[in-house]
């Protein structure tokens, strides 16, 4: 068990029970302020105060421990001094558990028109209405701090792929700089935790330079940043094959941004505790449904009258009350009920492959089953 505060070393109580050939899989409990993760964890995103299509108290039937707020969009509407102003963004969206807030610079890439990259930060137009806005290590924390956040990200710069050693290493650097300015502006509180993100691309040196500079910072948990990024799942796990090994073995690895439940299983398997990914929400409404049997493409003529459920086994409401023609013809028609139910069914399908792999962890079983 860790808590997200200033634990001393002396709390590793991880439970490591995992089988030989996974001697890096670890199952444990993160005690926060919200309540405990249980790790691996699999936080489902819920970009703009809200999982999309879901609401809150069925997030938690679900099974999620903990869910992601993006600070870039919450800091453009509604404000993060107003979300303060009306209590935090625990009370604002009526969620009790823990928060984890990303820090805003990879969806400032991805999303605002026009930015600019100094030392100092990154200076860019909203993509809503072209104002100016400024993100830096001191603003994004503070902002996270005003948002209510029980795990606040560093401010970091994410590595394009590819990027040469010389671009991945001045990024890195900037990284490190950023992560010491977002570490001095944190403000410690018992139960609350920072995670840096460490850099360097596919390349280990480099790697390993960016996790000694955040460790000296002690964070209370660290990502690994810079993958689902276009790299592949192979290069994404040659570099899983050494990283998470440079970071503390007492603390949370959080491998940002992954995955499809491959992904999920062989990051679990090099150490990773914790993921995040837009996949269940996302493909959910765009009619795909994970199930054991694949993917299951719901808009498929073929499912027009079939008159079963997604998975016959699963509790969810999508699978216990209605029939894949149903869930076929609301998303062929765009029903709003359709959104919810996939959306419904894909959260709880991961938050079962998490459930399993916990116990197969904790029971020091092989978990290379095929999700
Ligand atoms: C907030 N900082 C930060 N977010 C990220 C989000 C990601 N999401 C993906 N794939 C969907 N890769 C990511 C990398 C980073 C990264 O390196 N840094
Ligand atoms: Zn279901």
């Amino acid at each position: 068990e860790v808590s997200i505060t200033k634990f001393p070393a002396d709390e590793r109580k991880i439970i490591a029970k995992a089988h030989d050939k996974y001697k890096k899989a670890r199952a444990g409990i993160i005690n926060t302020r919200h309540g405990q993760i249980h790790t691996p964890a699999f936080m489902p995103v819920g970009t703009k105060g809200t999982v999309k299509a879901m609401l809150p108290e069925s997030v938690q039937t679900t099974g999620a421990d903990i869910i992601l707020g993006n600070t870039y969009h919450l800091m453009l509407q509604p404000g993060a001094k107003r979300v303060f102003k009306l209590g935090g963004l625990h009370k604002f969206m009526n969620w009790s558990k823990p928060l984890l807030t990303d820090s805003g610079g990879f969806q400032v890439m991805s999303l605002s028109k026009l930015r600019k990259i100094t030392e100092e930060g990154v200076i860019f137009n909203s993509h809503i209405d072209g104002s100016k806005f400024m993100l830096s290590p001191e603003s994004s924390t503070e902002i996270q701090y005003l948002l209510g956040s029980t795990i606040t990200m560093a401010f970091d710069e994410c590595t394009p792929y590819p990027s040469t050693y010389e671009q991945a290493k001045s990024s890195m650097e900037l990284t490190s700089r950023w992560a010491k300015r977002s570490r001095k502006a944190f403000y410690s509180r018992d139960g609350y935790g920072q995670f840096g993100i460490i850099q360097g691309s596919i390349y280990n040196d480099l790697r390993l330079k960016s996790a000694l500079d955040l460790i000296e910072l002690d964070f209370e948990g660290y990502a690994i940043g810079g993958l689902a990024v276009g790299e592949g799942q192979e290069l994404m796990f040659k570099v899983l094959d050494y990283a998470p090994d440079l970071l503390p073995i007492n603390k949370p690895r959080y491998l940002m941004g992954v995955g499809k439940p491959a992904d999920i299983i062989g990051a679990v398997q090099r150490g990773i505790d914790m993921f995040d990914c837009v996949i269940p929400t996302r493909s959910g409404r765009n009619g795909q449904a994970f199930t054991k049997y694949g993917v299951v493409n719901i808009r498929n003529s073929k499912y027009k009258e079939d008159n079963t459920p997604l998975e016959e086994d699963c509790l969810c409401p999508a699978c216990k009350n209605y029939t894949k023609a149903y869930l076929h013809y609301l998303v062929k028609v765009k029903e709003i009920l359709g959104a919810m139910l996939m959306t419904w069914h894909n959260l709880m399908y991961f938050q079962k492959l998490m459930l399993r792999i916990r116990e197969y962890i904790a029971q020091g079983k092989d978990f290379d089953f095929i999700s």
